[in-house]
């Protein structure tokens, strides 16, 4: 409101500046009799621009804030809705990608709410005023210098169009830009160790070429429409001082009006050209808001039922009925089918008419994508009980990790379902289900700021003896409590400046705190070496009692004594039992088993893994 009010205020002086000049040289230099005076002519314009200095200042001020403030919301209901989306979103998004409509598209869309676009609102307003006062002055004049208008209208639309066009490249291949970044910089030591800085450096110059292709095309289609404006706007002028000078020699009209006239004119045609200089950022700012709605609109796969039931505790009694799943992963793919692909590259967008007599309402053109589907999981059938040790074994890709990603509903299944304490877990609140279960990985993330808040993160109200005791039954007080900051030591990125042990056993104090009825523990242990894995392996043991527990793990030595082994092979469950059942059954798990023993006998193994 404030906005629009400042922004009618700010109209006063352009349009009555022109108006006053006319009566400074009509009627005051020209002697007239009307009654003005020169000081009182004098003394309004120092009115008028005064009040305009200050109109400008508090209108700039609340445009900014708001602009700000617009954007941050943005950003902020952005974060929101992805982290509501499911597993399946960031399956096939690279992390740079999400962070650049995040950043590069929000910062983009800001400049909508700038004060230039802003201004463009009003000059447009401007426009019509300008029109009535040329009108006012000499209707004749007015229609022989706004004629080019119509021609003016065709050509910005056809040029807009494209202009929109080349904007949304420009933001795809920084998208692709971003997604290739973010995927080197945190894999720098790969890079690095394999001498492939040079040709990292080529691919992103080849990228970056790319962007800057589209970037000088929606630059170029800009600056034509800009040149053709000021040609418009001169073309107006020249028919202003060449028939309006006639009018005036034939004595139709005085020189103040015809001053006064051009003045207006160029009021009109100023913002015209203005528009089409900042056109370019509109166009571009429009795209941005494109992208953001494209995630916004994405429903999330995974969300809570409509009357959700609430869990206070639950038993942990798990069953899969029947359970099978899919994974379906969309792949870029060339327009062009017999094109070769080349994923670093966003080919350049070109609207499907080649003239419009209307602005067109286009919409982005997905990039060509085909689904590659993969069966991970077939008829899956168990039930664990309260308290159980679940182990999953079975080779690569058997579909291990993909089966108890059911269980806090990073995804759904496709077909059957998974009970909770004998409820489909589709029907629990999703924040209680998961306040139920804690997750430990192989490498797990640890996020940067003090142990105490790593370890607290679940539960960030924890009191600090909690949170020792956690760390106690983790085994990792020990070395927290050797740094010289203890608890507030401030942990790097992802928790780089700790021992994978050290950062396994956070984890584990991490999970404890949270104090779950269900735990899963995805190849734990995998990672680490013999002292360590015994460390972590005491505090996974403090960790799994009285829990209802899923270990995946490839080291059968620590699934011996599970309650049942799942033995899984290519999706389906082979077999199952405990391991004693199982090794007399002389199935696949007695062939795991056996090609295990074999590997370590060297090391005298076999009698740890027996005792
Ligand atoms: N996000 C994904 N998108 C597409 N396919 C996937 C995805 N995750 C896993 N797969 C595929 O699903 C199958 C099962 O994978 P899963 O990770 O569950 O196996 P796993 O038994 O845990 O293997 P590993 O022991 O090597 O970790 C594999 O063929 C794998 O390629």
């Amino acid at each position: 409101m404030a906005i629009v009010a400042l922004g009618l205020l700010q109209f006063v002086v352009p349009l009555t500046g022109p108006w006053l000049t006319k009566i400074l040289i009509d009627d005051v230099l020209g002697q007239s009799d009307s009654g003005w005076t020169l000081q009182r002519v004098v003394t309004i314009f120092a009115s008028l621009y005064a009040l305009s200095v200050v109109v400008t200042f508090a209108r700039n001020n609340v445009m900014s804030r708001l602009g700000a403030r617009m954007v941050a919301g943005i950003r902020r209901q952005l974060y929101e809705h992805i982290q509501k989306l499911s597993q399946r979103f960031y399956d096939s998004r690279q992390v740079g990608s999400i962070l650049s409509r995040v950043i590069n598209d929000v910062n983009g869309a800001q400049n909508l709410v700038g004060s230039n676009v802003i201004n463009v609102a009003f000059d447009l307003i401007m426009v019509v005023f300008a029109a009535c006062f040329l009108f006012s002055l000499s209707w004749k004049l007015a229609l022989l210098s706004l004629w080019i208008l119509p021609i003016y209208y065709l050509t910005f639309t056809n040029l807009n169009v494209r202009i929109r066009f080349a904007s949304r490249s420009v933001n795809r291949q920084m998208e692709r830009i971003s997604g290739v970044l973010v995927e080197r910089i945190s894999g720098m030591k790969i890079v690095q160790s394999f001498n492939r800085e040079q040709t990292e450096l080529a691919r992103f110059d080849k990228q970056s070429d790319q962007h800057v292709n589209h970037s000088m095309s929606a630059q170029m289609l800009s600056n034509t429409l800009g040149r053709i404006s000021q040609t418009v706007g001169y073309s107006g002028t020249l028919i202003t001082w060449s028939v309006g000078g006639a009018l005036v020699l034939k004595g139709h009209m005085t020189v103040g009006s015809l001053i006064a006239f051009n003045a207006y004119l160029g009021q009109l045609y100023g913002p015209i050209q203005r528009f089409a200089e900042v056109n370019v950022t509109i166009q571009n700012a429009m795209t941005n808001i494109e992208r953001i709605f494209e995630v916004l609109d994405i429903e999330p796969d995974v969300k809570n039922a409509d009357n959700p039931v609430r869990i206070g505790s639950c038993k942990g009694d798990i069953r899969f009925e029947n359970v099978s799943f899919t994974y379906e992963t969309e792949l870029p793919v060339p327009k062009d089918p017999k094109a070769v692909f080349d994923p670093d590259i966003i080919e350049r967008q070109k609207p499907p008419k080649s003239f419009y007599w209307l602005p067109p309402k286009t919409k982005p053109d997905p990039l060509p994508t085909t689904t590659e589907s993969r069966i991970a999981l077939k008829g899956i059938n168990f039930h664990a009980k309260p308290g159980q040790v679940i182990a999953l074994v079975g080779p690569s890709g058997a579909g291990k990790s993909t089966l108890i990603n059911f269980i806090p509903r990073f995804y759904d299944v496709d077909e059957g379902a998974v009970y909770l304490d004998g409820r489909n877990i589709k029907e629990y609140d999703i924040y209680d289900l998961r306040k139920q279960i804690a997750v430990v990985l192989q490498d797990n993330i640890l996020f940067s700021g003090t142990v105490y808040e790593n370890i607290a993160y679940g539960r960030p109200d924890a009191p600090m003896q909690e949170v020792y005791e956690a760390a106690k039954a983790a085994n990792a007080h020990d070395f927290v409590s050797k740094w010289e900051k203890g608890y507030d030591t401030v942990m790097g990125e992802r928790g780089v400046r700790l021992s994978g042990g050290q950062k396994q056993r956070l984890a584990i104090a991490r999970a404890l705190l949270k104090n779950p009825r269900i735990l899963i523990l995805d190849e734990a242990t995998s990672a680490l070496d013999a002292e360590s894995e015994e460390l972590v392996t005491e505090a996974l043991n403090n960790l799994m009692k009285n829990r209802t527990t899923f270990v995946i793990a490839h080291r059968l030595a620590t699934v011996v004594r599970a309650d049942q082994i799942i033995v899984m092979d290519n999706g389906e469950v082979a077999e199952a039992g405990t391991h004693e059942q199982l090794l007399r059954k002389g199935g696949l798990y007695k062939d795991l088993y056996e090609k295990q023993l074999k590997a370590m006998r060297p090391k005298g193994m076999k009698q740890m893994l027996l005792s």
